[in-house]
């Protein structure tokens, strides 16, 4: 059982132009669509769709139209009440003058959880978790959460003896650093960084990460050297595997046996929401399968650009996703 925590979801709300976007401009929208979203729950419906048995927990009330569209999607889940309405993230679809597409996306914060309903999501984990069982923590976090949740909620499902995979940002990402810099068992047994967050993570230069993800595939040793020594940095702080997704140029993976490269397939984009919850989810998939490091680079790698050729946050499915073991590089 795989089981993912969204401690802040969201209705992704997709807008498509038919011109390209300009600041300050007044720009019709030609399509329209909303999807329930969130990256723990993006990560279970991949998972679910590839048969992996999931379950996502989210914080959601029972009129939310949040959850009536997640009953839709027929995961198994676990909703734990609370007050606030979910949130919607917007993502902008629109054409470049080259006639590629562009996504930009605005997210809200989220409703404030209160202290009773933060305890409440706390005590459905930590009572729901199995010793030996594989969790995912995943997104921001809503206002009210603590900024180091996520180092105290890995220290507790170490205690389970979970293994505990984290794909977050900005100051939760920071803040789980500093805490497992004082103490291993905050360390996630996963991390799943783009270059952006690596950089935030690391102190490496942002721009010269934040670079590879736009660079056009096949990346080389030398200008994957920051990506490699970054991962190893990590490694030796006690994350045992980390998946460093690079958007189009694909991704790097370092565990104990080694690290790897494997460049993306770089399908025409559509929209690349969800993309590095797809990721994750075909590594979790791996790893259920019982595949090395290399192999589950490849079906990560396979997942993201997969998810890219899909509008909004469409979760593909297996038959949708091909695995290239050949583009693996060990770096
Ligand atoms: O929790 P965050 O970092 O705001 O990200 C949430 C957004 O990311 C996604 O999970 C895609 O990665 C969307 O479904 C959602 O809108």
């Amino acid at each position: 059982m795989i089981r993912t925590v969204t401690a802040n979801p969201s209705l992704d709300r997709s807008v498509e132009l038919a011109a390209p976007l300009v600041a300050g401009g007044v720009h019709r929208i030609v399509a329209d669509s909303t999807q329930v979203g969130g990256k723990g729950v993006n990560v279970a419906r991949a998972l679910a769709l590839a048969g992996v048995e999931t379950e996502a927990l989210v914080p959601v009330g029972p009129e939310d139209q949040y959850l009536r569209l997640l009953v839709g999607t027929g995961i198994r889940h676990r909703a734990v009440p609370v007050a606030g309405a979910v949130r919607t993230n917007l993502t902008v679809l629109s054409p470049t003058a080259s006639g590629t597409s562009v996504t930009t996306k605005l997210n809200e914060p989220g409703s404030a959880i209160t202290a009773a309903e933060l305890r409440s999501v706390e005590q459905e984990l930590l009572e729901a978790t199995t010793s030996g069982g594989t969790v995912m923590l995943s997104g921001s976090l809503a206002p009210g959460f603590p900024v180091d949740w996520y180092a105290g909620i890995v220290r507790a499902l170490h205690e389970r003896n979970a293994w505990v995979g984290v794909d977050t940002s900005d100051v939760p990402l920071t803040a789980l650093g500093a805490a497992w810099r004082e103490d291993r068992s905050a360390a996630p047994d996963l991390l799943t960084p783009n270059a952006l967050e690596l950089a935030q993570l690391t102190g490496q230069d942002a721009g010269t990460l934040d670079a590879l993800e736009a660079a056009p595939g096949d990346l080389g040793p030398a200008e994957l050297a920051p990506v490699a020594r970054a991962t190893q940095d990590l490694r030796a702080q006690g994350v045992a595997e980390v998946l460093v997704t690079l958007g189009g140029a694909g991704a790097v993976l370092a565990d104990a046996r080694g690290t790897w490269y494997c460049e993306a397939d770089t399908p025409s984009v559509v929209s690349t929401v969800g993309a590095g919850d797809c990721a994750a989810a075909g590594y979790l998939l791996a790893r259920s399968l019982g595949e090395d490091g290399p192999q589950a680079l490849a079906r990560a790698v396979a997942y993201g650009s997969a998810a890219v050729a899909l509008p909004g946050t469409t979760i593909p499915r297996p038959d949708q996703v091909h695995v290239r073991p050949g583009a693996v590089r060990s770096l």
